[in-house]
C-alpha cells in the first residue's frame, strides 16, 4: 500500500509507524486512520513483528483530530455513521504498540498515545485535550482513559481548562512511563519494542491482556484472570526454556517469538 500520511517500515522485528502530515501538525482525519488500519492489520499478520513503535514528528506526535475536516460535520451524520468507532480497532491491538512522543499531543493526538500500551515521551512533550476550547469535549476516549491514568483531578483540570501539561508533570501524573532527551526518543522506544518482541509471544500477548484486564474488572476477578494465564504458560515449551537458561545461566531461545 502506498501510504500518503504515514511511513511505515520495519525495523528487524519491530513495525514503525511515522504520522507523516507536517503541515498539519499530524492532525488526525479519515485517511490516517483508514492508513494505520492497514499497517497495524499488515504487522499483526507479519509474524515476525513483535511489537510497534507509533511517532511523529519532533514537533508533533499529533495535534488532535484535523478540525479542518470536522468543523462541517452535522450531528445526525456522525451519529448515524457512529463517528470515532473505527479508533476502536486501534485501541485493540494485540500486539504491544509503544508511542514514542514529542512535541504535542493534544486531543485525539493525546487519545492515540493512550490507546497505546505505554508512551516514552521527549522531554520537548506537550499533552492536553484542548477539545473544550472548541465547544466540544474529547470524542476518542480522553475523558475515560485520562481519568483513569492520572486521577479524576488532573484529568478534570485538563478537560474542563484544555491546558497542556510537559513531559515532566505528564510522567509525574503518571501519564507517560518514561521521559528521555528528544534525540533519544526514538532508539529508546525502538529498543523497548525490540526487547519485547525478543521475548516469548505468548507471554507478551498475555502480559498486555493481563494488566489491560485490570482496567475492566475487579480485583479478585483481575487475580483469578492472571492466574490462569499464569498457569496456562507452564503449557508452553517456552516457559520451559526461560527458566532452564536461568538455571544455565544462558540466555533463552524461545521458540514462540
Ligand atoms: C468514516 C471514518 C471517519 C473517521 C474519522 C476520524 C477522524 C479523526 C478522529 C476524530 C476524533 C475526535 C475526537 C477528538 O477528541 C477531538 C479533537 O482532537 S479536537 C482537536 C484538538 N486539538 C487542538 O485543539 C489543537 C489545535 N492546534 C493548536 O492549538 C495549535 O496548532 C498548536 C498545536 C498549539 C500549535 O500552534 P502553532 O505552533 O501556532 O502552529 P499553528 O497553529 O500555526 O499550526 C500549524 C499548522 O497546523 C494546522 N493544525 C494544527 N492543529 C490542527 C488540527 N488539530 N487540525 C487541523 N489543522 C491543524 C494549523 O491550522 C496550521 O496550518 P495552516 O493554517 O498554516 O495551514
Amino acid at each position: 500500500m502506498a501510504y500518503e500520511t504515514l511511513i511505515v517500515e520495519t525495523r528487524g522485528n519491530v513495525g514503525l509507524i511515522t504520522l507523516n502530515r507536517p503541515q498539519a501538525l499530524n492532525a488526525l482525519n479519515s485517511t490516517v486512520l483508514k492508513e494505520l488500519k492497514h499497517a497495524y492489520a499488515d504487522f499483526h499478520a507479519d509474524e515476525a513483528i513483535g511489537a510497534i513503535v507509533l511517532t511523529g514528528s519532533e514537533r508533533a506526535f499529533a495535534a488532535g483530530a484535523d478540525i479542518k475536516e470536522m468543523q462541517p460535520l452535522q450531528f445526525a451524520d456522525i451519529y448515524k455513521a457512529e463517528y470515532i468507532s473505527g479508533w476502536d480497532e486501534i485501541a485493540k491491538a494485540r500486539k504491544p504498540v509503544i508511542a514514542a512522543v514529542s512535541g504535542f499531543a493534544l486531543g485525539g493526538g493525546c487519545e492515540l498515545a493512550m490507546m497505546c500500551d505505554f508512551i516514552i515521551a521527549s522531554e520537548t512533550a506537550k499533552f492536553g485535550q484542548p477539545e473544550i476550547t472548541l465547544g466540544v469535549i474529547p470524542g476518542m476516549g480522553g475523558s475515560q482513559r485520562l481519568t483513569r491514568m492520572v486521577g479524576k483531578s488532573k484529568a478534570m483540570d485538563m478537560v474542563l481548562t484544555g491546558r497542556m501539561m510537559d513531559a515532566a508533570e505528564a510522567e509525574r501524573a503518571g501519564l507517560v512511563s518514561r521521559v528521555v532527551a528528544p534525540e533519544r526518543l526514538l532508539d529508546e522506544a525502538l529498543e523497548a519494542a525490540a526487547k519485547i518482541a525478543s521475548l516469548s509471544q505468548p507471554s507478551v500477548l498475555m502480559a498486555k491482556e493481563a494488566v489491560n484486564r485490570a482496567l475492566e474488572t475487579t480485583l479478585e476477578e483481575g487475580l483469578r484472570f492472571e492466574r490462569r494465564l499464569f498457569h496456562s504458560l507452564f503449557a508452553t515449551e517456552d516457559q520451559k526454556e526461560g527458566m532452564a537458561a536461568f538455571i544455565e545461566k544462558r540466555k533463552p531461545a524461545f521458540k514462540h517469538r
